[in-house]
C-alpha cells in the first residue's frame, strides 16, 4: 500500500489527493452552504471555520491509522470542489466494511464529479483496502445522491432512520452498498457471451502453504485473491499459457513436467463462462515477486477461507485442504 502522503488518484479530468492543512479555507466556503450541509448527517450549520482545521486534522490522523481515507477532490488547476472520503468500520457479521461519503461544492453542481471521484475510490478502496464491501447512506430527498451511487456501482440494500446534525432531527434514509462483483466495467464487457480459456496453477511451497495473487485495481474482479495465471491465447496449450503467464506475472520459471494437473473450474459469470485447469506446481526457478503491482500471500490451506476469492474459485478450496 503506497504512503498515505503521496497516495494521489487520478479521476480523470479530476484528481484525488490527501486534503491538506492548506485546503481548509477552500472547504469551508463551499460546505459551510445549507444547501450541501443539509444531505450530510455529520456536519452542523453553519459550518464554523475551526472545525475544517480540526476535520483536516483528524483525516490525517485517520489516514496514519489506516483507520480513513479522505480526499479533496480537485480540477485540472487544482482548484478544491469537494471530499469524497471513506471510513473503515467493524460491523458485526458482516466485517470490515469502508463508509463512504461524499460532497461537492454547489458552483460545481450537475457536472459528474460526485460519480467520477466515488467511483474512483470505491475502486481503489476494494482493490487495495482489506474490507468486505462497501457501505453509503443517502437522505431519501437527496435523489442526486442516489443516483451517483447507483452510476458508482451501488445497490440499495434496505432504509434506516439517521440523525442529521444539521436539520437538528432525524430522517429516512436509504443504505447502500458494493461489493468487488459489484464493479462495473462496461468497457470491456463482450458484446456477446463467450467461453472463456484460462490456465492457472497452486503453487505449493515446502510448508505446504499456496501461493494467491490479489487482482490489482483496473482487472474485472479486482481485490479478489486467485491463483496466479491467465487466458489462453488462441493455439496455446494450457501448460505452455501457464509457464508464459507465471514468468510475466511473477518472474518465474517453470517447466512442464513439474505442472501436475489438479482439478479444474467450469463457472457461468454474468458474461462469459470460465474453463480453467488448475495444476499442482512444488518446483519453480525464482523467486515469485508481483511483477504487475500485485498483492501476493503464501497461505495455510486451513486459512483459505480468510481470503476473498472469485466465485470460480471456490470449489477449490476443500479439495485443496483435503489434499495438500
Ligand atoms: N488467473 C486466474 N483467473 C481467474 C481465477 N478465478 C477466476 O474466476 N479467474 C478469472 O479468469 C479470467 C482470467 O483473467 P486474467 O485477468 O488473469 O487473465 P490474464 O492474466 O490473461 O490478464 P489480462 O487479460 O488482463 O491480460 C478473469 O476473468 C478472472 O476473473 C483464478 O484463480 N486465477
Ligand atoms: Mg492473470
Amino acid at each position: 500500500m503506497p504512503d498515505i502522503a503521496t497516495l494521489f488518484l487520478d479521476a480523470a479530468p479530476y484528481r484525488l489527493r490527501p486534503l491538506l492543512p492548506e485546503d481548509a479555507t477552500a472547504l469551508h466556503n463551499l460546505v459551510n452552504d445549507w444547501e450541501v450541509v443539509r444531505m450530510l448527517s455529520r456536519l452542523p450549520f453553519p459550518y464554523p471555520r475551526d472545525l475544517a482545521d480540526d476535520w483536516i486534522a483528524a483525516t490525517l490522523a485517520m489516514h496514519r491509522a489506516k483507520q480513513g481515507y479522505h480526499f479533496a477532490i480537485l480540477d485540472n488547476q487544482n482548484r478544491f470542489m469537494g471530499c469524497v472520503g471513506l471510513r473503515v468500520e467493524t460491523l458485526p457479521q458482516i466485517g470490515r466494511v469502508g463508509m463512504l461519503g461524499y460532497w461537492v461544492g454547489r458552483p460545481y453542481w450537475k457536472q459528474g464529479i460526485a460519480t467520477k471521484a466515488a467511483t474512483r475510490l470505491a475502486h481503489w478502496a476494494l482493490a487495495n483496502l482489506d474490507i468486505t464491501r462497501l457501505r453509503a447512506t443517502v437522505a431519501q430527498d437527496n435523489a442526486a445522491s442516489a443516483t451517483v451511487l447507483e452510476r458508482t456501482g451501488f445497490k440499495a440494500i434496505g432504509t434506516d432512520r439517521q440523525m442529521f446534525i444539521a436539520r437538528g432531527t432525524d430522517h429516512p434514509v436509504t443504505v447502500y452498498e458494493m461489493t468487488r462483483t459489484d464493479i462495473n466495467m462496461p468497457q470491456t464487457l463482450p458484446a456477446t457471451r463467450k467461453l472463456v480459456l484460462v490456465s492457472a496453477a497452486a503453487l505449493v511451497d515446502t510448508e505446504g502453504r499456496v501461493l494467491l495473487a490479489r487482482r490489482p485495481e483496473g482487472k474485472s474482479l479486482a481485490g479478489l485473491w486467485e491463483f496466479p495465471g491467465g487466458k489462453m491465447e488462441p493455439g496455446e496449450s494450457a501448460e505452455a499459457a501457464l509457464i508464459r503467464e507465471l514468468h510475466e506475472e511473477l518472474g518465474i520459471d517453470v517447466s512442464r513436467g513439474c505442472l501436475a494437473p489438479f482439478t479444474f473450474a467450469s463457472h457461468s459469470y454474468t458474461t462469459f463462462d470460465l474453463l480453467m485447469p488448475l495444476f499442482l506446481c512444488r518446483r519453480w526457478s525464482g523467486t515469485p515477486t508481483g511483477r504487475e503491482g500485485q498483492a501476493l500471500a503464501w497461505v495455510h490451506v486451513k486459512d483459505l477461507r480468510d481470503y476473498p476469492m472469485p466465485e470460480a474459485d471456490l470449489p477449490f478450496i476443500a479439495l485443496l485442504q483435503e489434499t495438500l
